[in-house]
């Protein structure tokens, strides 16, 4: 098995995202499909308005414009020139334990940020938006959102209030989505399309027909990291800034600082721009296990690639009856990455020894997200002839 150690482990709680109130506003945008009638008998709207996602409103909840996500390079900068936000509108006095990071490094550019960036405004009320649905948009979003490890720490309330919420949004071939710079309103989650990301001109991501984008400049209030622009005909789902700050960011700061020194310090990731290792944090779901479980049997399909976080494994193999043992397993210390590269069985069991904390990684983010190192990884499966053959 391959070798990476941290030194340090980062783990940081942050308190639990507020429940919503019941009002909600209603809310119909032109630009993102036709309206459709309300269709929620349970849970009708108390209150009909309109939803800004201006910073302005997440202090007041006074509705003051309507922003439709920005589908154009020149509205996207009409919406940054018509942004009315200023160092007085911050609200800092709920900003998270940890300090805010002053600024942001993105592909070796430093963005600064507000110091308002992690503060959801908890002392609010929240007013959920909704915007009337068919059946039919709303099982497009779950079955868009069940693929997305962002919305996994939702309860069935959040769920609802972030259904409630998206705005359809057709994307034609070659449309510019966001503008690097620009002021950010929205997060987008793709329903379906390709998109390719620029960050001061360089390619440096694709998104094909899955993932999501957008989260930078309002988890921070930050401009736009990158300019994003479609490469297909696409549809996606766009989630107004109050929202998404208040039901998604939490859950993605939180795993994204829980994770982030310890991925910082795994060699085997070293060559990833902090973006890309942002993005395995959000992926990332921690698993324990105690003494003597397995966590991989040998022969079993492998859907999963696991990074120890704390305690130790051990990892053994049984060829012709006879069992062998191979070095042990620390924090650090990947392992399940085989059956992943090579498509067969899982070639060893590996069991807790003593009490056992990973972080699991599934098949698809492993594809995505660790493409940049898998020469690497395949390197690395070279090591374990050499350890096979040292220990006859
Ligand atoms: N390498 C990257 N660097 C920065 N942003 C990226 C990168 N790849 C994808 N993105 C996304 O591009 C988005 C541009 O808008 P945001 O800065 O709000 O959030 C950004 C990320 O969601």
């Amino acid at each position: 098995m391959s070798c990476c150690r941290v030194k340090k482990e980062d783990t940081v709680n942050t308190s639990v995202p507020s429940k919503p109130a019941n009002d909600k506003r209603v809310h119909h945008n032109p630009d993102f499909g036709p309206p459709t009638p309300a269709t929620q008998p349970n849970r009708s709207p108390q209150k009909v308005t309109t939803p800004t996602a201006t910073h302005q409103e997440e202090r007041n909840h006074t509705p003051q414009k309507v922003t439709a996500p920005t589908a154009t390079h020149q509205e996207e900068h009409r919406d940054s020139l018509q942004s009315n936000e200023t160092e007085d509108d911050i609200d800092d006095s709920d900003v998270l334990t940890k300090p805010i990071p002053k600024s942001v490094t993105i592909r070796g550019r430093r963005v600064s940020v507000s110091a308002e960036s992690m503060s959801p405004s908890k002392t609010e009320p929240f007013v959920p938006i909704v915007i009337p649905k068919s059946d039919e948009q709303k099982e497009r979003i779950n079955v868009t959102i069940a693929k997305n490890i962002l919305f996994r720490g939702c309860d069935e309330d959040q769920m609802h209030n972030v259904v409630d919420a998206m705005m359809e949004k057709k994307v034609g071939l070659g449309e510019e989505i966001i503008t690097q710079g620009a002021v950010g309103d929205y997060f987008y989650v793709i329903e379906n399309g390709t998109f390719d990301v620029f960050v001061n001109g360089n390619k440096v991501h694709t998104y094909n027909n899955e993932g999501c984008f957008g989260e930078l400049a309002l988890m921070y209030n930050s401009p736009r990291a990158a300019t994003i622009t479609s490469t297909s005909e696409a549809t996606v789902w766009a989630l107004d800034r109050v929202t998404f700050r208040r039901i998604l960011m939490e859950n993605t700061n939180r795993k994204r600082r829980m994770y982030e020194s310890f991925l910082e310090e795994l060699k085997l990731l070293s060559s990833l721009e902090p973006y890309e290792r942002a993005k395995i944090a959000d992926a990332l779901e921690s698993r324990t296990y105690t003494d003597g479980e397995v966590v991989i049997q040998q022969g079993d399909v492998g859907d999963q690639f696991y990074i120890i976080e704390s305690g130790e494994a051990s990892v053994s193999k049984t060829e012709d009856g006879v069992e062998k043992t191979f070095p042990g397993l620390k924090k650090g210390d990947y392992f399940g990455e085989l059956a992943l590269l090579t498509d067969k069985p899982r070639q060893a069991t590996v069991k807790a020894n003593g009490k056992l904390k990973v972080a699991t990684l599934g098949k698809a983010a492993f594809v995505r997200l660790l493409g940049p190192v898998v020469d690497i990884l395949k390197r690395n499966t070279e090591n374990y002839a050499q350890i096979q053959a040292s220990i006859h």
